[in-house]
């Protein structure tokens, strides 16, 4: 497993490592904000022994980067430019995740509520998603195994994944698990921008509330976080042995 990708916006090669086709199996996870994409897929990459991409802490990593830059968030062309300068690297160790943008480790910044308020912004760029689409694909392409999540993983960035999942959750549930998340910090206004009002901005980019052809539904309302792990891994299991 590599540990850290570069991710380079300036080329669109595979890169020369990049395993053969029997070797590779991704597992792709959409879903809506709280449904416990990230904590769910990296327990369970942990445990595989694959790795794992957070797709949402790409996008993240964006947006702290044009608000360093004073980019005007409202200005489209501008957004486009910055991310396509954009100097991230991102590991894809689920047992050690870092994220830097040139010298800076953003690895904490970007889970600030800031870049949760305004990171759509920066998401529902088209040409930003661009760029970030194709470094996730590289990212992927030279992992061979791994365990991506985010909103179109199942969708557009790696729609002939082994392994689609459209993982969800009530709004009830995503909002108690965020607001235990975040130690009871947030006043109920604030966990629904964070949770449901981004999820609306975020829709007009890209579709993780139904499931699309192909993608299964794990409805994790009613699991607990290890039952949630084992399903998901389970449907992995299963994929590999039909391939064996
Ligand atoms: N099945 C579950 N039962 C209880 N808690 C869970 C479950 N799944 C995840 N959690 C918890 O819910 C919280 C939110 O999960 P997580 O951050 O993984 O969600 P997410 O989908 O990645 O959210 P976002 O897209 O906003 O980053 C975490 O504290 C996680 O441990
Ligand atoms: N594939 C993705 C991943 C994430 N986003 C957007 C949606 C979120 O507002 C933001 C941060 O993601 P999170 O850390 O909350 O999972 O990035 C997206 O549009 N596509």
């Amino acid at each position: 497993m590599e540990g850290s990708s570069f991710v380079s916006t300036h080329t669109d090669e595979v890169p020369p490592e990049a395993p053969h086709a029997a070797d590779r199996l991704v597992v792709a996870v959409d879903g809506p904000s709280g449904s416990g994409k990230s904590s769910v897929c990296r327990a369970a990459a942990a445990a595989l022994g694959a790795a794992y991409l957070d797709t949402g802490a790409m996008y993240r990593a964006a947006t702290w980067y044009c608000l360093r830059e004073e980019v005007d968030l409202g200005d489209p062309e501008a957004v486009a430019v910055a991310v396509a300068e954009l100097p991230l690297t991102i590991s894809t160790n689920p047992d050690h995740q870092v994220v830097t943008v040139g010298e800076a480790d953003v690895t904490a910044a970007i889970r600030e509520a800031t870049i949760s308020e305004k990171v759509s912004q920066v998401a529902t760029n088209p040409e930003a998603r661009a760029v970030l689409i194709a470094a996730q694909r590289r990212i992927i392409d030279r992992a061979g195994f791994i365990v991506a999540e985010g909103r179109d993983i199942t969708t557009v960035v790696a729609p002939d994944a082994q392994v689609r999942v459209l993982l969800t959750a009530s709004a009830e549930a995503r909002l108690k698990r965020r607001g235990a998340q975040l130690g009871g910090t947030q006043d109920p206004e604030a966990l629904r921008r964070q949770v449901l009002d981004r999820d609306t901005k975020d829709s007009a980019a890209s579709n993780f509330t139904e499931a699309a052809d192909g993608v299964a539904v794990l409805d994790s309302s009613d699991l607990s976080f290890e039952e949630t792990v084992e399903s998901l891994t389970s449907r992995v299991l299963l994929a590999q042995g039909a391939r064996s």
